[in-house]
């Protein structure tokens, strides 16, 4: 899939409606950053594109294909992988199990790539790695399963700053690898160091899209947008 697109998409959560038409478009070779404050929506959104909630209304498709009505297995299967908020390694397994489990083709191969230090802790339990670490195999494993859209939600959630850092250059080479990255991040400042285009989600609505660089250096606009203030669209 080389271009994943969201047209007016709603989604509600228990009746609630929570995200409200958005539109925006997810490109291969791209890392696309949705930012926004706390209960903005962006999980839910997230979650709606990989088939865990349903769309309210509005279209998604991926390379024209109407995808609305695939479920989260059949969605994978045409490349689209979630990696969840918080770190879900299975910590009794080994690192070594940990990319087995959805291993196939070279994708593992590939993440030892990004991540070497991975090599060395193959028959460690994940979970007594550390947080950083564990996110490395999370992010390994997602890689294992060769997606064209990679969604990912808050990995640096608990990281410190300098890990997150390590991290996100691994997310730049997946999207020039090839893959379409959506990428939530709260550490805003460091996401569009490696984004392209940068959305900005409050209040369920986006409040800006556009290039990621200008935003680099215009806090006043990242600001008015997380406060919901319309600015910058483009
Ligand atoms: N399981 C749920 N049932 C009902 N409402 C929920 C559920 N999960 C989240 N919400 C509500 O949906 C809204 C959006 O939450 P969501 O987690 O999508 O936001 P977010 O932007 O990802 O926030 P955060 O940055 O805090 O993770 C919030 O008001 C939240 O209270």
């Amino acid at each position: 899939m080389k271009e994943l697109k969201l047209e007016d998409v709603s989604v509600g959560r228990g009746g609630a409606p929570i995200v409200r038409d958005v539109s925006l478009t997810v490109t291969s070779g791209e890392v696309t950053v949705l930012l926004g404050p706390n209960g903005a929506g962006k999980t839910t959104l997230l979650e709606a594109i990989a088939g865990v909630l349903p769309i309210t209304s509005g279209r998604l498709t991926g390379d024209g294909d109407d995808l609305s009505g695939l479920d989260r297995v059949s969605r994978a299967k045409r490349g689209i992988a979630l990696v969840e908020q918080g770190r879900t390694v299975f910590s009794g397994l080994t690192v070594a199990e940990n990319l087995r489990v959805v291993r196939r083709g070279t994708g593992g191969d590939r993440a030892l790539d990004l991540f070497p230090e991975l090599g060395k802790r193959m028959d460690t339990q994940a979970g007594l790695l550390s947080g950083g670490e564990q996110q490395m195999v999370v992010l390994a494993r997602a890689l294992s399963m060769s997606p064209s859209v990679l969604l990912i939600d808050e990995m640096s959630l608990g990281l410190a700053p300098v890990i997150v850092k390590r991290l996100l250059p691994a997310v730049r080479a997946l999207a020039d690898a090839g893959a379409a990255v959506l990428l939530v991040e709260q550490f805003a400042t460091l996401a569009l160091e490696i984004g392209d285009t940068a959305h900005v989600l409050a209040g369920g609505r986006l409040t800006h899209s556009g290039p990621a660089a200008p935003l680099r250096k215009s806090p006043d606009v990242l600001h008015a947008a997380y406060l919901g203030e319309p600015a910058g669209q483009s």
